[in-house]
C-alpha cells in the first residue's frame, strides 16, 4: 500500500520510526515532511498528507504531532478524509472496521511503543461494510 506520512515538530522522531516499521512492513512511503525539528505548523502537513489520500496518490495517510489532536481537526476539513485520533490499539481495530479510517493521527505524547502498536493494527484491519457502509456515506454526503 502507499502511505502518506507528515508530522511537524513533535512527531519528527516518530515519524521515522513509523516509516521504518511501513517500508518493513512492504509498504511505499510517501514522506511530506516536516522533515527535522525545528517548530513546523501541523495544519501544512495535515493538509499535504491529507490531500494526497483525497486525490487517491496515497491510500492511506499517517499524521503524527504532540497530541493528535490538531493534525486529526485539519485533515477532517477535507470531505474524502476519515481521519481518526487514536491513542489505544483497540481503537484503531475499530476506527478500520466501523469508520474505514484513512488516516490516522498519532500523539508523540501517547509514547512510541504504543503508537507503534496501534499503528500496527491500523494498517492490518479491513473495513468491515455492511452497515458501517451506509454510515461512512452519510459521514460525506451530510449536507451540513
Ligand atoms: O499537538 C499539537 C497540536 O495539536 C502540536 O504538535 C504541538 O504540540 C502543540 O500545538 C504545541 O506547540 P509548540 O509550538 O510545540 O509549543
Amino acid at each position: 500500500m502507499k502511505i502518506a506520512i507528515g508530522n511537524d515538530h513533535r512527531g519528527y522522531k516518530l515519524k521515522l520510526k513509523i516509516a521504518d516499521w511501513l517500508k518493513n512492513n512492504d509498504h511505499e512511503v510517501e514522506d511530506f515532511g516536516a522533515y527535522g525539528e525545528q517548530s513546523a505548523d501541523y495544519p501544512d502537513y495535515a493538509m499535504k498528507v491529507a490531500g494526497a489520500v483525497a486525490r487517491g496518490d496515497a491510500q492511506r495517510g499517517i499524521l503524527i504531532c504532540g497530541t493528535g489532536i490538531g493534525m486529526s481537526m485539519a485533515a477532517n476539513k477535507l470531505p474524502e478524509i476519515r481521519a481518526a485520533l487514536v491513542y489505544l490499539p483497540e481503537f484503531a481495530a475499530l476506527t478500520r472496521k466501523h469508520n474505514d479510517a484513512n488516516v490516522l493521527c498519532l500523539g508523540e505524547l501517547n509514547g512510541d511503543d504504543l503508537n507503534l502498536e496501534v499503528l500496527e493494527v491500523f494498517m492490518k484491519t479491513e473495513f468491515e461494510g455492511g452497515r458501517h457502509q451506509r454510515r461512512v456515506a452519510k459521514i460525506s454526503g451530510c449536507g451540513c
